[in-house]
């Protein structure tokens, strides 16, 4: 499902003409079959999140070959990679980033808007996805009303409304009390297993790492596998 070879990226940091490089991903190697979770586990500035921006289109690599079922993305220009993430990727992220100013159940309901679906079917979409994840009694609380964990299944409905295939996840539990993260593990669990949804999932704790398939541990710019 996705395929990545030989993927380099070395930032610049520093002031002009004093600049130094940094080579945060030195040849990534690595393969995530369809319906499986993946966890990328690594130390804090180890590069994680610079390889998740890089495999959603948000940044170029430098270097390397990036598949995504099939199509090679790493040469696209900024709107083919718009519309591929699209079509391809929901996002979920430790902070939620959720819109403040709309509801559980409008900004589940916005990708779709943005797609142009009609109101009916937009509303019938929402009701049925808030009822699987757990969501129905508080469709109409806003953001600050919600607790941590129902956020980030808010969010995760969010990510899932338009049917992408990958779930791309930045420490999905990150801001999440213990129990709260476990109730998230075991829904991303169910979806996994349900819908057959692919997830890589982005994460320093080990404990989370647990409910992924496979493993790989980002250790000086490379990706390890590790034993499962
Ligand atoms: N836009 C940028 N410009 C320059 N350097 C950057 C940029 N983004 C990240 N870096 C550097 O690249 C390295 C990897 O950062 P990255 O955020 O990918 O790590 P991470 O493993 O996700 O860390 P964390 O777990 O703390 O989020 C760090 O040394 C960071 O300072």
């Amino acid at each position: 499902m996705i395929q990545v070879e030989n993927l380099q990226h070395t930032f610049l940091i520093g002031k002009r003409g004093k600049e130094k490089q940094v080579p945060v991903l030195k040849g990534v190697n690595f393969e995530v079959h369809k319906g499986e979770i993946v966890a990328i586990v690594g130390k804090s500035g180890s590069g994680k999140s610079t390889l998740l921006q890089i495999l959603a289109g948000f940044m170029k690599a430098e270097k390397g070959s990036i598949l995504v079922n099939g199509k090679e993305t790493a040469n696209l220009n900024e709107t083919e990679s718009a519309a591929f993430r699209l079509r391809q990727f929901g996002f979920i992220f430790q902070n939620f980033q959720l819109m403040p100013g709309l509801s559980a159940f409008e900004n589940i309901e916005l990708p779709l808007k943005l797609q142009g679906l009609r109101k009916a079917i937009r509303q019938e979409k929402v009701k049925k996805l808030m009822d699987k994840v757990g969501l129905t009694e508080v469709a109409d609380h806003y953001p600050n009303e919600l607790s941590g964990g129902q956020q980030q299944r808010v969010s995760i409905a969010r990510a899932l409304i338009t049917n992408p295939p990958i779930l791309l996840a930045d420490e999905p539990t990150g801001s999440l009390d213990s129990e709260t993260e476990q109730d998230i593990l075991l829904l991303i669990q169910s979806l996994n297993r349900e819908l057959g949804l692919t997830f890589v999932m982005i994460t320093h704790d080990e404990e989370v790492a647990t409910i992924a398939h496979r493993r790989f541990r980002m250790y000086d710019g490379e990706l390890v596998k590790e034993e499962a």
